[in-house]
Formats: structure tokens, C-alpha cells, sequence
């Protein structure tokens, strides 16, 4: 639904250039919520703007639903016009609502419709129906300082969906929230892909956030994608930033000559049973060092680090056994004790 290929992004101000986007390649499919994170200044936010155009990218080309909307962009009234309605079927959502402020409710959801040309009558039937939609229908009369910023959300995300869209995109719309609005908010963003097939592009600082609504993630770094995949892909992938992120387990061993690794498993197989017929069948001391059970992506998962005794080499045979098993077996590299010091001195310097 969203395709994005090669897609460079150049700022240039004051005689210096920024490299916002360095060749991304994104594809996001119909009706996917998929997240984009990364640090900040990664360029999440370049992207999110170049692919409704609202920055013009320095090359490459943005489809969305079988169009290329960078060809669109030229000049002339025409080629102005052709964006203008290709962007109509793409809702955005900011973090800070962008609500007028001298307008009530439903005549900030009706300001789409009116530069679409709906009638009067048409656009308050139309606005209407979405504070319904988004539950605010006794709102509508009020205006946004007298709303709590949930509910602005809500009128933003009205008033993206008033051109009917295809395609939303969320520019952080919940990191201005509490954590209970923000659920509520994602929850809504949810519904509105399952019941509208919506595809909603969002782009986030917030691990939370992908792991409560998104099918898939991407990973940003210095303008690039560093990972990308749906949620269960990712958590599959050995060394995945993106999996240990939205899945952290720690602990750590107690010696660093034994071997760590790390167990994943979906909530409907049982870990323990496996890691106790470990035990037994190869006369071994397993050792839990941290586990944890969460959903991601709308599935159970749950993940487990466990010390062997020995070194990987001679762990070879029982890591066979858990991968046997169905288990996604990562081994956890352990830094030597002079290198545990040595970071420690590092990170020191770095505060100072
Ligand atoms: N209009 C601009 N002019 C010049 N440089 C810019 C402009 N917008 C963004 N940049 C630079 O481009 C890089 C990427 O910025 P961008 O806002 O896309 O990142 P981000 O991942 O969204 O960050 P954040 O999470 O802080 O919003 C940064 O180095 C930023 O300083």
C-alpha cells in the first residue's frame, strides 16, 4: 500500500547539508499497522513527511495505493491539483493535534470537507458520523481547549479520516498522553484498521506503542533502515535490536566462562517442561537468570535466559535440543571481565 524506494532526503540550510533519509526502502502492506522507530534525528519524521509530500523529497519515489505521488509533484496548477487530491486520501495525525482553536469540534473535523467542496449540509452529516465514529458525538459543539488532549486526539484523528482515506499516517500521536489515554488512543487507531480497513503508518519513540498495535516495525538509524519485518519475523531473527528491544529479558551469569543464551516461545508452548527435561536428559544445571511473558503483535510470547555450564562449544547438543523443540535459541554473547571494566571506565568518561 505504501511503497518507498530509495528514498533520499537532503536539508540544506544556512550553506550545511543534513542527510535526513539515505536511501530508505519501506513497504508497508494494506491494511498493516506498522511502526517506524529510532532514536531521535534517525528520521522518522523526514520520512513520515516525504511520504505524503508535505517535504519534497531529494530523490527517489513514494507510492501510495498504486501511485506515484512524486511524479505528481511538479509544477503547474494541474500537477497541484493532482496532488492535492492524492493527499486527500491520506489521513495524517499529529502529535500536538494541529486543532484551530476558534473553531468548535465538528467545524475542525469539517475544514477537510470544505476544501473537498461538500456541501454545508453534506460535511455536518459526514463530521458527524466520525465524532461518532471516534466517540465524541457530544462534543461536537465544543471547542478544543475545552477538551482533554485525548480527546483532541480523537478530533485529529476525525478530522484525518474526513477525505475518506486509504492510508493513515501518525506522526508520535500518543507521546503527548498519559499511559491510559495512550492505550485508549491506540486502541481506537486499532479499531479503526480492523473496522475501516485502514493502513496506518506511525512513527514512534515508544517500544509500548509497537508492541500493543503494530503487525510490523521498522528500525531507523542515521537516515537508513537498520531492521525491518513483521513483529514475528523480528522476534525470529537472531540478533534482532528491534526483538530485544521490544522484548528485553536480562540477567546476567554468574561466571563469564559459562554460556548464556536466550529462549523464546510463543505462550502456547510451555518453556519449563522443556528446560527441565534439559536438565535430565543431559545431566546438566540449568540456571534461570531472568524471564518474562508479555504480548507482542497480539500473540503470547514469552522469553527466558538460562546459564549452561561450559562454554557455547560445549553446550552445542543441548542448544540442539531446545532448537528441536520449536525454541529460538540466541546465544548471549558475554563480555570478559576486563571488558565489563573497561566499558564502565568508557561510559564514565562519556557523563563526565
Ligand atoms: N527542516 C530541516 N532543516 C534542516 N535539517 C533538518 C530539518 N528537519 C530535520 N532535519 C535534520 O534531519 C535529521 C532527521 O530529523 P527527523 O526530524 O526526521 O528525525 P526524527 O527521527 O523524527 O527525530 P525526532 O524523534 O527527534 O523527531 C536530523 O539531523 C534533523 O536535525
Amino acid at each position: 500500500m505504501i511503497t518507498t524506494t530509495d528514498l533520499r532526503k537532503v536539508y540544506r540550510s544556512h550553506g550545511r547539508e543534513v542527510t535526513a533519509l539515505d536511501g530508505v526502502d519501506l513497504h508497508v502492506r494494506e491494511g498493516e499497522v506498522y511502526g517506524v522507530v529510532g532514536r531521535s534525528g534517525a528520521g522518522k519524521s523526514s520520512l513520515i513527511r516525504c511520504v505524503n509530500l508535505l517535504e519534497r523529497p531529494t530523490s527517489g519515489t513514494v507510492t501510495v495505493d498504486g501511485l506515484d505521488l512524486t511524479a505528481l509533484g511538479g509544477r503547474g496548477v494541474r500537477a497541484g491539483r493532482e496532488l492535492r487530491r492524492a493527499r486527500s486520501r491520506i489521513g495524517m495525525v499529529f502529535q500536538h493535534f494541529n486543532l484551530l482553536s476558534s473553531r468548535t469540534v465538528q467545524d475542525n473535523v469539517e475544514l477537510p470537507l470544505e476544501i473537498l467542496g461538500l456541501t454545508r449540509a453534506a460535511r455536518a452529516r459526514r463530521a458527524r458520523e466520525l465524532l461518532d465514529l471516534v466517540g465524541l458525538f457530544d462534543k461536537a459543539g465544543a471547542y478544543p481547549a475545552q477538551l482533554s488532549g485525548g480527546q483532541k486526539q480523537r478530533v485529529g484523528i476525525a478530522r484525518a479520516l474526513a477525505g475518506e482515506p486509504k492510508v493513515l499516517l501518525s506522526d508520535e500521536a500518543t507521546s503527548a498522553l498519559d499511559p491510559q489515554t495512550t492505550r485508549s488512543i491506540l486502541t481506537l487507531l486499532r479499531d479503526l484498521n480492523r473496522r475501516l480497513g485502514l493502513t496506518v503508518l506511525l512513527i514512534t519513540h515508544e517500544m509500548d506503542v509497537v508492541k500493543t498495535v503494530c503487525d510490523s516495525a521498522a528500525l531507523m538509524r542515521g537516515g537508513r533502515v537498520a531492521e525491518s519485518g513483521t513483529v514475528a519475523e523480528l522476534l525470529a531473527t537472531p540478533g534482532s535490536q528491534l526483538a530485544r528491544e521490544l522484548f528485553p529479558v536480562g540477567g546476567a551469569a554468574s561466571t563469564p566462562h559459562d554460556t548464556v543464551v536466550d529462549v523464546t516461545f510463543h505462550g502456547d508452548t510451555a518453556a519449563q517442561p522443556v528446560i527441565s527435561q534439559l536438565a535430565r536428559t543431559y545431566n546438566v544445571d540449568v540456571s534461570i537468570l531472568g524471564a518474562a511473558m508479555d504480548t507482542v503483535g497480539g500473540r503470547q510470547i514469552g522469553r527466558m535466559r538460562i546459564q549452561l555450564p561450559g562454554a557455547y562449544e560445549e553446550n552445542v547438543v543441548p542448544v540442539g535440543f531446545l532448537r528441536e523443540r520449536g525454541l529460538q535459541v540466541e546465544h548471549v554473547v558475554q563480555a570478559a571481565p576486563e571488558h565489563v571494566a573497561q566499558a564502565a571506565a568508557e561510559q564514565k568518561e562519556t557523563v563526565r
